[in-house]
């Protein structure tokens, strides 16, 4: 788990790994651009000092009898034009730069996302937070580029500026330089302070976000509606809302006053400078031409100043979006894996030897000892009370998490020494907490194997052994029907060929075929297959699997016990360990807790005759 207070205190050191990230994707998706921003933030710079120069040079020679200025005038009009034309042509370079390095961090972000292969990450509420900051992050990667150009357009112009103002006062120039350090030392502590609040406020937004969703779920709607929690639930959401509101409002204020201080500070130095450049004018030390040129060098080293200021304070608040960006995608995996070898076909068997599991140190132990073998070629049940473990044990064995203490052997390798990628090829499941994917009918089969997505006849083989190949037939679109509404606009809204909602059990059917297309596997896991089914259905659906089971290794978890009783093997988990074991008779005859559990069913159903 990662600490929330590690994260605040981001240093130097990860500010300027962040920047070098950045920098380096920015160019490798768009180099072109990049140069061009350059190019655009030299010329942008350097045509108001031009300006201020020509036009000093035309008012002076005004003040001289043949005083020739076509020349000049023509310069001016070129300086005036570029520098109307080339923020334009800037703008569109930096969009067009941001939008390529946003497209190549989003891609990596991910991929590097996948490269957790546990669940472990995507349970570390801290991770999340990280997760969702790093996607604003990698969307406004380009921005540091800008963030760097805008700088380094404030650096040219002041120089520019500040070396005119030079020559006509080195202690103006002086005066208005010292006034700059501390606005800049403000705006970067504020745009510190305001990462910060971000950063803490971003629990609150989860939440906020959480109870937004919930609102608008069609899921939800129906218990919403029905315990009438809607007005309970909202009134979380806007406490939540007016939560954040209220640390950014802080925020702002600081900010307010901050910046207010900080203009004070430079209407001072102005009205000064203004009032000496007068004076002296007077006085017959500096002419028309250089009382203009000083108004301009004062106004230009004021903008480039802000330009700098504000480049800087945004780039610095970019960049500490940008770090969680950074620490996601060098983020160490959840657990370790090795990159090479492969999974064998099992030949003998899957065993856990005194396995022990809690999901963190501040959880109690789910598993405690337990040992199991799923021969190969053999049907195993594990049953249990709700909460055994049962669902805990088949994420261990897909390798989802490691054991806390024990080892788990695929055919006699820890299943450490295995790829994930290549176990996980050698296994298909039903999850209990199946995914409905807002896809169509055939995606939502084909994604248990991406090469039948093009192979309608695999596709259907699949759906007939699940059950629901005839529901799926008569849908408007057959196979090709969307299984969802979500992306349809109010006009296609009552045509039900652009979309169709499935009942409960129709999709716990898709999520079998789903297993079922990905036939050939060395073991098949089921994990409440049936739990939404009616009689009928799941009856056809367990004889199905029977047949499916039948010299395959499988292992099966249900509640039903009629289903399991056929099982080579049933396990009963009980207290973190394998309490009983064995084919239904023995355990029957044990008289243990699989009989008691057994009879308990039984009777309910004789009871009902
Ligand atoms: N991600 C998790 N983080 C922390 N605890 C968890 C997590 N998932 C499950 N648990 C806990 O582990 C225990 C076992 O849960 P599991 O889902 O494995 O039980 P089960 O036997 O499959 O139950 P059921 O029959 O109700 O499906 C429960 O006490 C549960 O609260």
């Amino acid at each position: 788990m990662i600490a929330r207070g590690a994260i605040r205190r981001s240093g130097i050191r990860e500010l300027t790994s962040a920047a070098a990230a950045a920098l380096s994707l920015t160019w490798r998706s768009a180099p072109g651009g990049v140069i061009g921003q350059v190019i655009m933030t030299v010329a942008e710079a350097a045509a108001p000092v031009a300006t201020a120069w020509l036009t000093k040079s035309v008012l002076d020679r005004l003040a001289t009898p043949d005083g020739a200025v076509a020349g000049l005038a023509l310069g001016l009009a070129a300086a005036g034009l570029a520098a109307a034309a080339l923020p334009g042509i800037g703008r569109y370079l930096r969009a067009q730069t941001g939008r390529r390095a946003g497209v190549e961090a989003t891609d990596r972000l991910f991929a590097e996302a996948e490269r957790q292969v546990g669940l472990r990450r995507f349970e570390d509420p801290v991770f999340l937070d990280r997760l969702r900051l790093a996607q604003e992050g990698a969307g406004t990667t380009g921005d540091l580029v800008n963030g760097i150009c805008g700088s380094l357009h404030g650096i040219l112009s002041l120089a520019g500026f500040v070396g005119s103002l030079l020559i006509l006062s080195p202690a103006m120039t002086a005066l208005v330089v010292l006034a700059a350090v501390p606005v800049l030392v403000a705006e970067l502590l504020l745009s510190r302070r305001r990462a910060a609040v971000q950063w803490d406020i971003e629990p609150i937004h989860r939440r906020e976000f959480f109870y937004g969703r919930l609102l608008t779920d069609v899921q939800a709607a129906t218990e919403i509606r029905l315990f009438g929690i809607g007005a309970f639930l909202r009134a979380r959401m806007m406490a939540d809302r007016r939560e954040a509101n209220a640390a950014e409002t802080r925020m702002d204020r600081r900010e307010l006053v901050a910046q207010g201080g900080l203009t004070a500070l430079s209407a001072v130095v102005s009205g000064t400078g203004l009032w000496w450049a007068i004076t002296a004018a007077r006085g017959g030390s500096l002419s028309v031409g250089d009382v203009a040129m000083f108004v301009a060098a004062v106004g230009g080293v004021q903008a480039g100043l802000n330009t700098l200021i504000s480049s800087v304070a945004s780039a610095h608040q970019r960049l500490l979006t940008f770090s969680h960006y950074v620490a996601v995608t060098r983020a160490e995996p959840d657990l370790p894996s090795v990159d090479e070898g492969t999974a064998l076909a099992l030949s003998r068997g899957i065993q856990l030897q005194d396995v022990w599991f809690r999901y963190s140190d501040d959880h109690p132990w789910v598993l405690s000892g337990v040992d199991l073998t799923v021969p190969q070629g053999r049907s195993v049940a594990l049953v249990g009370l709700n909460g055994a473990g049962k669902s805990t044990l088949i994420k261990l064995l897909c390798r989802m998490y490691d054991p806390t203490r024990g080892r788990i052997l695929w055919d006699g390798v820890d299943l450490r020494d295995i790829p994930p990628a290549a176990l996980r090829e050698r296994i298909s499941a039903v999850f209990q907490d199946h995914m409905n994917y807002d896809m169509t009918a055939a995606e939502n089969i084909g994604l248990g194997d991406l090469p039948a997505l093009g192979d309608p006849a695999r596709l259907k083989e699949a759906a007939v052994r699940a059950g629901v190949h005839e529901t799926l037939s008569e849908l408007p679109r057959g196979y090709d029907t969307l299984l969802t509404r979500i992306f349809f606009s109010e006009a296609d809204k009552g045509n039900a060929e652009t979309g169709v909602v499935l009942s409960g059990g129709q999709w716990q059917r898709l999520a079998l075929a789903r297993a079922l297309v990905r036939d050939g596997r060395d073991l098949m896991i089921l994990d409440e297959p049936s739990s939404g089914l009616d009689p009928e259905a799941e009856h056809e659906v367990h004889t199905r699997i029977r047949e499916h089971r039948a010299r395959r290794t499988s292992l099966l978890i249900s509640h039903r016990l009629s289903a399991v009783r056929d099982a080579d093997l049933i396990a009963v988990l009980h207290d973190g360990r394998i309490a009983e074991q064995g084919p239904h008779e023995a355990l029957m005859e044990a008289d243990g807790h699989y009989a008691r559990l057994f009879r308990l069913q039984a009777a309910g159903y004789q009871e009902a005759r």
